[in-house]
């Protein structure tokens, strides 16, 4: 039987990619949408570690599964590393997708050092509060326009010089192979057997919320 994870997170792009990359491995992916409603997590970590920690322990802990949660985000050195684990509100509280390009475009226009980093942190969470954490990062340069209909948040913006495209020309499968995620995603993938085995010995086997999905 597959083990159960409940990926907490609430982003389509992400979960896209963390479906597509750990395909085949015999894990069961829910989504938060195959359970009843639940709280949202305030993330005010000050790090990526903090906040996907808090993301998947708190939906173990509400739901009773183990539960898989991404913290990631743009990191542009002529801004001193932000807008870092704010680059999902960079924008504002209720920033879109489009909001962030727009305001990164702006913060850039005048800056010729437009290298930056993707990094993301995955944690894996047990509803009693034990985690494993992965994580990954990515080196680019901000382009001067969006490039590409691919992908999701700041990928028509992030040029990855190896390939000669941004992360928006890149089919989920080619980003994967590079990315920060993709990166997270690979040790994951390496070491299933070792994750659900762990989850197995280490959770408490008591009361489950009710799943209505079945679309593993
Ligand atoms: O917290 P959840 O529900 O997972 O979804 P979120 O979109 O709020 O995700 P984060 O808090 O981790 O914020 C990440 C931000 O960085 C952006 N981002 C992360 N990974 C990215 C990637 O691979 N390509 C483009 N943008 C990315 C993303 O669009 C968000 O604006
Ligand atoms: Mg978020």
């Amino acid at each position: 039987m597959k083990q159960i994870i409940v990926l907490a997170t609430r982003n389509k792009g992400k979960t896209r990619e963390i479906r597509e990359l750990l395909k085949g491995y015999p894990i069961d992916i829910k989504n938060l949408d195959d359970f009843g409603p639940i709280p949202e997590v305030i993330e005010d970590g000050e790090t990526f570690d903090d906040n996907a920690y808090k993301k998947a322990s708190f939906t173990a802990k509400i739901l009773g599964y183990p539960a898989m949660a991404d913290d990631s985000g743009l990191c542009v050195e002529a801004l001193d590393g932000a807008p870092g684990v704010y680059s999902a509100r960079y924008a504002g509280e209720n920033a879109t997708d489009a909001d962030n390009v727009k305001k990164m475009l702006e913060e850039l226009k005048d800056k010729d050092n437009r290298k930056a980093s993707f990094k993301c942190v995955i944690s894996i969470a047990i509803p009693t509060g034990p985690a494993l954490t992965y994580e990954g990062e990515c080196q680019g340069v901000i382009t001067k326009e969006a490039v590409g209909d691919n992908g999701f948040g700041y990928d028509p913006l992030f040029f990855y010089p190896e390939l000669n495209k941004t992360f928006a020309q890149l089919t989920i499968q080619e980003k994967g192979q590079v990315s920060h995620r993709g990166k997270a995603l690979k040790e994951i993938a390496d070491e299933m057997d070792k994750i659900i085995d762990w989850i197995d010995i280490t959770m408490p086997k008591f009361q489950r919320a009710e799943c209505k999905g079945n679309n593993s």
